[in-house]
Formats: C-alpha cells, sequence, structure tokens
C-alpha cells in the first residue's frame, strides 16, 4: 500500500557513495529524471559534497545528508543546524536518547530527523563483539520505541525489521532501509538484506540503494528497474 504522502519515485534513495563532486555531478546527470532522491554519505561529504546538497535542492532534488552524527548534545544540535540550512530533506543520528533529542529540538522546520537503529551490516555477531547484550531484532524494537517518544520523524532499519517496526510506531514514523539488494546483485558487507519489492511490502516508506545503482553497467536502467519493482510492490 503506497503512503498518500510519497510518490513512487521519490521512495529510491540513490546514495551517491562516490569519490568526488565531478563523479556525482557525471553519475546524476547520468540518471536524469529516473532519481529524484539522493543521500550524500561520509565519502562524498567528506570530499567536499556537502556543498551539493543546495545546489541539488535548488534543481528540484531531495537530498538525505546521512553523517548518523554521535557526540555531545551542544555538538550534535549545532551540527543539525547546519544540515538544515543546506536545505536537506532528511538527516541521520545514531539512536542514543541524548543525540536524538538534541537533533530533534534543532532541526527546525523543514528538516527530518531520521534514527539509525542498528547498521544493516551488523548481525547477532557483530552486536555481541561491540558489547550489546540484545540481539538485532530486539535492539531495533527498543530504539524504535525511544526514537518515537523522544518526536524523532523516522527509523533507518533493515527490511527484515520493516513489519514488525511499522507495526510497534504505527503509520507516523518514516521507514528507511538501506541493505536493498535487487535479485541477482552482490551482497557486499551488508548482513540484513531484501529485495526492493519486499522491503516496501513489508512496509518500508524509502529504500536506500548504492552499490547496485552506482556500480551498475546501466545505472539509469538500474534505477528504473528498482522504481519498477517499487511500483508492482503496490508503491
Ligand atoms: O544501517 C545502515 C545505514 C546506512 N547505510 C548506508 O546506505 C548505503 C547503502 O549502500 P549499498 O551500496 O547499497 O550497500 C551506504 O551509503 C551506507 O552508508 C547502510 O547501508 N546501512
Amino acid at each position: 500500500m503506497k503512503p498518500a504522502h510519497v510518490d513512487t519515485r521519490d521512495r529510491l534513495i540513490v546514495a551517491l557513495d562516490l569519490s568526488s563532486v565531478e563523479a556525482a555531478e557525471a553519475l546524476i546527470a547520468r540518471l536524469g529524471d529516473s532519481v529524484t532522491f539522493y543521500k550524500v554519505g561520509y565519502q562524498l561529504g567528506y570530499a567536499g559534497g556537502l556543498a551539493l546538497v543546495p545546489k541539488l535542492a535548488a534543481r528540484g532534488k531531495k537530498v538525505f545528508v546521512d553523517l548518523k552524527l554521535h557526540d555531545i548534545g551542544n555538538t550534535v544540535a549545532k551540527g543539525i543546524e547546519s544540515i538544515a540550512k543546506l536545505g536537506a530533506t532528511f538527516a541521520t543520528v545514531h539512536a542514543y536518547p541524548q543525540t536524538m533529542q538534541a537533533a530533534v529540538e534543532a532541526r527546525g522546520p523543514s528538516l527530518k530527523i531520521l534514527a539509525v537503529t542498528v547498521l544493516t551490516s551488523y548481525d547477532e555477531d557483530d552486536l555481541h563483539a561491540a558489547g550489546y547484550r540484545l540481539g538485532v531484532s530486539d535492539l531495533v524494537e527498543a530504539r524504535a520505541l525511544q526514537a518515537q517518544a523522544l518526536g524523532v520523524d523516522g527509523l533507518v532499519c533493515s527490511g527484515e525489521e520493516a513489519a514488525t517496526v511499522r507495526g510497534i510506531v504505527g503509520p507516523q514514523m518514516a521507514l528507511v532501509t538501506p541493505g536493498i539488494r535487487p535479485a541477482g546483485s552482490a551482497v557486499g558487507d551488508q548482513k540484513r538484506i531484501m529485495t526492493p519489492g519486499r522491503a516496501i511490502a513489508a512496509g518500508a516508506d524509502y529504500l536506500v540503494v548504492g552499490r547496485p545503482v552506482v556500480e551498475a553497467a546501466d545505472p539509469k536502467a538500474a534505477a528504473e528497474a528498482i522504481v519498477s519493482e517499487i511500483a508492482q510492490a503496490g508503491g
């Protein structure tokens, strides 16, 4: 079932995981109208890519700044204020209560805060090695409830948790799912993956896709195929 507030094409967020602004601009030109929503993360952001955010916004594209902030509250708040001034639509913080509260209070009227529950490259063993007592599903659910109580706008989780999280937080919070792998594509370092159609059917609002589009021989065809799969799944 398509959420009333999101266009089908806007549900695909392409991660501009590239080493330079020039490479990102070349990919954006190649993708043309097939992609309306982009993500700027560590690789491009630390290579001058944050300056691309207002430029993309001025061209009518939506931008997700995925720097996954986690610091003392004052530093998080100031960082979020700066991201809001860039004209971003979404910004991420790790799902720690102090961090989420500072981000929500500083976000202003147009930026939405997403809390990263458990990274999609983590499984039970990785959480255990990092010192957590809870397993993936329990930690995702606990953090989802904390985020909702603090007024966070949306959650980053894998498609595997989307249906349960949707049942817990209801329809208002945006669910954003990385770890998306079209059938037959390389998994890479992701551990909790799902196909585009299954993630949408499970309740995801937005799919974050990097390598399956960025490294495709024909990125535009890869993006169009994902948008078609979203539409077929009811999006
Ligand atoms: O839990 C998370 C949070 C963020 N990401 C980011 O999404 C993309 C995924 O890229 P792929 O190439 O499709 O694996 C990447 O930018 C991550 O930093 C995530 O994967 N998982």
